[in-house]
């Protein structure tokens, strides 16, 4: 599925992926985890060809992804921050993407499941910041493709929102999807994730599942196990 071999990335004198080695080979959740500035984004948008690496092999779906980029098509992406025009109703949104895809897509349940009926005749410069966000994970989970990135998805989402998107993604899990999600929510994280990757210092300093984490740091609970990471490593 994803196959990244000795990456490295670095924006001026910041050296921000250190010849980082990954393997995701199955279907399943996968949480990017790491402190602030660990290079999480930087990650996801090499995977997806929007960040070019100074040195390092990534495969996607099989397939080395060097100067290509038909791969995209098969990938549906959260970003952290979307930045559609403002003076674009939510329909006209929608319409447009899917133009642009041309790929089968069930907006309508989505946007029922979210309620967002009162809000498509609406500009999007004029909507909360949580009805943006439904809108588009609207826009990324329409769509029915192999891996979902997903970069802070629960940002401005209302306890409800939560619990849909978090079916949504199980949903799409068991589908034999692969998903793979960046989130600062420990709780979020704990509930959906199979699979805990933790970016540190450019590299991958853990890989496994949460009970593997738990032992490997001796803490019994998991927000504490993550931050146990970053006191242990902040003191070496
Ligand atoms: N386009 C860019 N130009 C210069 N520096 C960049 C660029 N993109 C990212 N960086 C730097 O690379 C480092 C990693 O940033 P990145 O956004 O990947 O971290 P992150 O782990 O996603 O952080 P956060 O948890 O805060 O979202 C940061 O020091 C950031 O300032």
């Amino acid at each position: 599925m994803i196959q990244i071999e000795r990456l490295y990335k670095k924006f001026g004198k910041n050296q921000v992926l250190r010849g980082l080695d990954l393997h995701i080979d199955k279907g399943g959740i996968f949480a990017i985890l790491g402190p602030n500035g660990s290079g999480k984004t930087t990650l996801i948008k090499a995977i997806l060809g929007m960040v070019v690496p100074n040195k390092g092999v990534i495969s996607v779906l099989g397939k080395p992804i060097k100067n290509k980029w038909r791969y995209r098509q098969e990938i549906e992406y959260l970003p952290q921050i979307a930045n559609f025009p403002g003076n674009l109703k939510v329909k006209e949104i929608i319409r447009m993407i899917k133009d642009l895809r041309q790929e089968p897509s069930d907006e309508e349940r989505l946007i029922s499941l979210f309620s967002l009926e009162p809000f498509l005749d609406k500009k999007l410069s004029t909507l909360s910041g949580g009805t943006k966000q439904k809108v588009n994970i609207v826009l990324t989970l329409m769509f029915d493709n192999p891996l979902i990135i997903l970069d802070e998805p629960t940002t401005g989402l209302d306890p409800l929102a939560l619990i849909h998107l978090k079916q949504l993604i199980r949903e799409e899990k068991e589908k034999g999807k692969t998903i793979l999600v960046t989130s600062h929510i420990m709780r979020f994280v704990e509930e959906v994730a199979d699979e805990i990757v933790y970016l540190l210092e450019g590299e991958i300093y853990f890989k496994g599942s949460i009970p593997d984490l738990k032992t490997k740091t001796g803490q019994s609970d998991f927000e504490h196990a993550i931050a146990a990471i970053a006191i242990t490593t902040t003191d070496a």
